[in-house]
């Protein structure tokens, strides 16, 4: 299995070196040559499997000869074995037909675990056979840097570098970032919003001296490896459901693109997948651009779902990519495009897109009211950026096709604006209860490229 870029001019890599390199050296997304596909027969073995059992079948035909299929099974039972449920990914029904993944019984408490528990298993394996070191930096506008933090404190051959927007994360999901106490771990506030952080974050990956030296690597879903682990819950809901034999949609909650992307990858490796709803907030330019009106950036405005407060969907070029029939030039102009403001997707590349996705979008009021209403509907206490899925899908879902709902973060995360919906302030989970009373360790940055470099510089544990 070769990896591609989607700018069509950095060299193809197996699955390691993809994993280790992060942003393509011409600034494209890796993705597999190929997708791997299952038969009819092998999704239907996946019905009673473990979570393990389907993460294993799933992934394997991605990752070459990277790891044994013993080494394999065993990262991934450690990597699974801190996820604090037994189903890992459990399902609670919300309407006739309508069904909630919930994805966030994972030590940080959003979907991010489930891929990002892997990685750090991963990473600590290939590095250590190699007796390497790397440095993880990551963009965040709130999971995946505490999800990063979580799966790599503490270890000696990683140091981890966190930009999120200063005063644009909710408390819970910043001090997760700020208190752990690993001298490997730095928690970064830039002066920006998180479409900032990715800029820089992909500049310093553009800057050769810079990502050479200092050995940078990413684990953003720029990383293929992110992508594929959260593959893998499509495949164990849906086939909870009835799959291959019965069809199901997803709604997922959407900003940087990764999570629905990896729904599509499960629809191309056979899962029958109906529809894909892409669910945005008021930040809904991927909303408009699926509704045919471009690609174009306009200010962003924060909101109570901040986790998805994005314009440039890093991972939308992906699914470009794809929709281009893998033209990378198409996609090098339509991203030069970007950086000058945005682009028009062509007609034949819209109607590919549409095939594969639709979308919808939730206001700061409906969100409210989804939060109060599925209360005491269901009794199910959601966050906001759940409801924000919850409420596109019961707009645009088909009664006769089951609906799975992406719940992507526990509502203790976001505790004012469940409070607010509800009356109810969610508790964090006892393990986490003394949060507020940690000291916290965070540097305050300009959204400068070389005040970020000159720091991890000087930061640097080796
Ligand atoms: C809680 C939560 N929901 C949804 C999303 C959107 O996921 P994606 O960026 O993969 O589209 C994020 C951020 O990634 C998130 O943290
Ligand atoms: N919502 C994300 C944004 C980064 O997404 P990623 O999937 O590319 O890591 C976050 O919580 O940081």
């Amino acid at each position: 299995m070769r990896y591609i870029s989607t700018r069509g001019t950095a060299p193809a890599l197996s699955f390691e070196e993809a994993m280790l390199t992060g942003l393509a050296r011409d600034g494209g997304l890796y993705v597999p040559e190929t997708i791997p596909t299952l038969t009819h027969q092998e999704i239907a073995a996946l019905a009673g499997k473990s979570y393990e059992e389907v993460a294993f079948a799933v992934m394997r035909p991605f990752i070459g000869d990277t790891f044994t299929d013993e080494v394999f099974r065993a990262l991934i039972d450690e990597a699974y074995a801190v996820i604090g449920h037994t189903a890992r990914a459990p399902m609670v029904q919300l309407a006739p037909n309508h069904f909630l993944l919930e994805l966030f019984h994972g030590p940080t408490l959003a979907f991010k675990d489930f891929a990002m528990q892997l990685i750090g298993q991963m990473f600590q394996t290939a590095l250590g056979r190699k007796g390497s070191r790397v440095t993880i930096v990551g963009a965040t506008s709130g999971d995946t840097g505490s999800a990063a933090i979580e799966a790599f404190k503490g270890l000696d051959n990683v140091d981890v570098f966190i930009l999120f927007p200063h005063g644009r994360v909710s408390e819970v999901q910043r001090r997760q970032m700020t208190t752990p106490v690993e001298s490997n771990v730095h928690a970064l506030a830039l002066e920006g919003d998180f479409d900032d952080c990715q800029a820089r974050l992909k500049d310093m990956f553009n800057d050769f001296e810079f990502r050479d030296g200092v050995k940078l690597a990413g684990v953003n879903s720029i990383n293929w490896g992110r992508v594929l682990a959260q593959v893998v819950y499509y495949f164990t809901s849906a086939v909870s459901l009835g799959a291959p034999d019965r069809k199901v949609s997803f709604t997922v909650p959407t900003g940087n693109f990764g999570d629905i992307f990896a729904g599509y990858v499960a629809k191309r490796m056979g899962l029958p997948i109906d529809r894909l709803i892409v669910a945005t907030n008021q930040n809904d330019i991927l909303d408009r651009c699926l509704k045919g009106q471009g690609y174009h950036k306009g200010p962003t405005h924060p909101s109570i779902s901040p986790s998805m407060d994005i314009q440039v969907s890093s991972n939308f070029e992906r699914a470009l990519f794809d929709a281009y029939d893998r033209d990378a030039l198409a996609v090098v102009q339509q991203m030069a495009e970007l950086a000058e403001g945005g682009f028009d997707v062509s007609q034949g590349a819209m109607e590919s897109l549409r095939e594969h996705y639709d979308s919808g979008r939730a206001t700061e009021e409906e969100t409210m009211q989804t939060i109060t209403h599925m209360l005491e509907a269901t009794g199910e206490l959601l966050c906001p950026h759940s409801a924000v899925g919850v409420k596109v899908a019961e707009e645009m879902r088909d009664a006769a096709v089951p609906m799975i709902t992406l719940a992507t973060a526990h509502p203790a995360k976001f505790p004012d604006a469940v409070e607010k919906a509800t009356g109810i302030r969610p508790d964090l989970p006892p393990r986490m209860r003394d949060l507020f009373d940690r000291d916290e360790r965070v540097t305050r940055l300009p959204n400068d490229l070389e005040a970020l470099k000159a720091h991890i510089k000087g930061n640097l544990s080796a």
